[in-house]
């Protein structure tokens, strides 16, 4: 395979050829059962970024983070940005990449000629992050699948095949079964990368694929890399931190940056020239990266001596730019196609296969919690299991074990709040980079979780209620769809609290915030007419007081007690503080709501049902705003 230097690129289709083991070659810009016109579309193009500045401000002070930093790249080349630590890399990767929320970015930045938009970022870049995570149940197969599927880069019985060339082309063979979980570092950066090769990119941002891996697998990748540049004709925009010297000279351009400026860039087999022009020669025996990194590392160089780097480029830069590239003219390569994507429907049901697998898998978000609450209700009926009895006196606790039958469980969402917020931060990357949209994510969550919460409710109230408590077997129907819609109204809290706070701790903190309240406003603790005014509205908003209303007339409705006070002949007379006569479960409710107000005898369960659904809606919305809000967040790139 050919993988020398494309130095002398014109705008002429360069050959991409590689032998077979007979040794005739053939054509691999291109899988044969691939779209040809999907995502790329655009076979030479050129991206431009001029004088970008990048400021953040805190407080009244503003810090410049980059500093007129320009350049141009074309199609098959990569740009290697390096620099010491603190440099600007990653801000400028996030600046040209719509990302930098956190400050301001001027300057021009256009693919084609166009300037970038979010729109034309989904439609023809992708960005490797420099922490990129994989969905953790799923192998390196399926990931790649369901990417292929989600980019719709093939006819369905295409999609193995691309995915097979694909897998063989990033060297993930040896790993191709294996969870993503259990990748290695070198293994996991290859599938990002193969991730995005799939989009067919015109464009490719790698933030650091190196870091963390030994010399040999940093070596492999980042050859990987130059390799694709060529055969994909994709620009590739890549930060890296001390390249070895192979490494370094199997680049075609280099960005050297300290302090948000540039101290060179150019073509690598030019740097070297410069340095010794301007009187800092390479020394015998060095890696040339090195060597510009020590040059201008403030942290460990004269600083003065640095700015003089820095400004002896800025005066050498407009003669550099004139001299780039003199071989091929930008301007001649315009205009951005479309990018063809799965329809709604069909995208909607590749996100709930997905889902459903990694649900299927995960040991804990779903299963392992159905399993608990399993447990944790069998341990609580059987703390109060004297209260099976349908004795007058055990009456209060029946409304307690009615309580912690649903409130454990809702407790435990807060694992929701740290596993929905990591699955977010996956999603965040996929809208990104264009693989999946926001409404397909939601939609397809949706529909998933919404039976899951009847199956909770079926081990969290089977065994424990029925076969424990001995709660009336013809009720179940009813009292499953109350439990689960009040879980549900949690599963959506957790869910907003998990878009909506980045940090997952403190979304864990709001979520128990929450609980206690529901607890605290449930009428239960305290009777509504005891609260001090204001803190009524709680009452209203929080969830138990509906559901410890309607479960206990559930349960209660068609129930006959043992009868008290016998032998009484008037109730004043007899001893017992709790007895209703006749022993309904009806008067045992109208007697029970003496001591907790929030019960009744007689209860709307319809009117009860409606409350519960439009507070879980309420949550979802909150939810589903979140995602839309997140999922469209990007920097903008005003005029200097
Ligand atoms: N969110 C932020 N808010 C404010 N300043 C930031 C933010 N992110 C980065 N910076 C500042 O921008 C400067 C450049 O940071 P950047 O992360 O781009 O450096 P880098 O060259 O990528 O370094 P490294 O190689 O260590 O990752 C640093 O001074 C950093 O403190």
């Amino acid at each position: 395979m050919t993988e020398e230097k494309d130095t002398d690129a014109t705008q002429k289709e360069p050959k991409l050829v590689e032998e077979d083991e007979s040794g005739s070659s053939k054509n691999i810009n291109n899988s044969s059962s691939r779209r040809s016109n999907h995502g790329k579309g655009m076979d030479s193009s050129v991206f431009r970024f001029s004088n970008l500045n990048f400021t953040v401000k805190k407080g009244s002070k503003e810090t410049k983070i980059l500093s007129d930093v320009s350049h141009t790249v074309k199609w098959g080349h990569v740009l290697a940005i390096m620099g010491p630590s603190g440099a600007g890399k990653t801000v400028l990767i996030s600046a040209l990449t719509l990302d930098a929320t956190f400050g301001t970015t001027r300057g021009t930045v256009k693919l084609n000629g166009v300037p970038m938009t979010d729109k034309m970022f989904k439609t023809h870049s992708y960005v490797v992050v420099q922490h990129d995570k994989h969905w953790p149940y799923l192998t390196c197969r399926e990931t790649l699948l369901y990417a292929a599927e989600l980019y719709d880069v093939a006819d369905k019985a295409d999609m193995p095949t691309v995915v097979d060339e694909i897998i063989t082309k990033m060297g993930l063979d040896v790993c191709a079964d294996t969870r993503n979980a259990r990748l290695s570092g070198g293994q996991a950066r290859r599938l990002s990368i193969a991730i995005a090769l799939l989009k067919q990119p015109t464009l490719l941002f790698l933030d650091e694929p190196t870091t963390g891996l030994d010399a040999a697998a940093a070596e492999n990748i980042m050859n990987e890399i130059v390799r694709v540049a060529k055969e994909e004709r994709i620009i590739i925009l890549c930060t890296i931190h001390q390249p070895s010297t192979k490494v370094y000279n199997s680049f075609d351009e280099t960005m050297i940056l300290s302090k948000g400026r540039e101290a060179y860039t150019g073509p690598v087999e030019e740097a070297v020239p410069y340095f010794e022009s301007i009187g800092y020669p390479l020394p015998v025996q060095t890696n040339p990266a090195e060597h510009f990194l020590d040059l201008v590392n403030a942290d460990f160089s004269d600083d003065a001596e640095v700015t003089k780097i820095l400004d002896m480029w800025e005066e050498k830069r407009p003669e550099a730019a004139t001299t780039h590239h003199k071989d091929w003219k930008e301007e001649e390569v315009t205009g951005v196609t479309d990018m063809k994507r799965a329809s709604l429907a069909s995208e909607v049901s590749i996100m709930f296969r997905r889902c459903a697998t990694m649900i299927a898998r995960d040991p804990i978000l779903y299963m392992g919690r159905a399993v608990l609450f399993l447990i944790s209700n069998i341990i609580f009926s059987l703390v109060y299991l004297k209260a099976r009895k349908y004795d007058q006196n055990q009456a209060a606790n029946k409304l307690w074990i009615t309580i912690w039958h649903v409130a454990v469980a809702n407790n435990m969402s807060v694992v929701a709040v740290y596993a929905l917020n990591d699955e977010f931060k996956t999603i965040l990357r996929e809208t990104k980079n264009g693989m999946v949209t926001p409404l397909s994510y939601v939609l397809a969550k949706t529909i998933l979780v919404l039976p899951i919460m009847i199956v909770f409710g079926i081990f969290a109230l089977g065994i424990p209620s029925y076969a424990i408590m001995d709660v009336p077997g013809d009720t179940f129907p009813i009292v499953l769809i109350t439990w689960s819609l009040t879980l549900y109204i949690y599963e959506c809290v957790a869910e907003s609290l998990s878009v909506w706070i980045d940090d997952p701790i403190l979304g864990m903190l709001q979520f128990m915030n929450f609980w206690f309240g529901g607890f605290l406003f449930g009428g239960f603790l305290i009777a509504k007419r005891d609260m001090f005014w204001p803190f009524t509205l709680f009452y209203y908003v929080m969830p138990y007081s509906y559901y410890v209303r309607t479960q206990m007339y559930n349960q209660f409705e068609d129930t006959t007690w043992e009868p008290c006070c016998v032998g009484y002949t008037n109730r004043t007379s007899c001893p017992e503080p709790f007895c209703a006569d006749p022993p309904t479960g009806s008067n045992v409710l109208n007697e029970l709501s003496k001591s907790y107000a929030v019960v009744q005898g007689d209860v709307s369960v319809g009117e009860n049902l409606l409350i519960l659904a439009c507070i879980a809606l309420f949550w979802k919305l909150t939810y589903i705003a979140g995602v839309f809000y997140k999922t469209r967040q990007v920097s903008k790139i005003l005029p200097n």
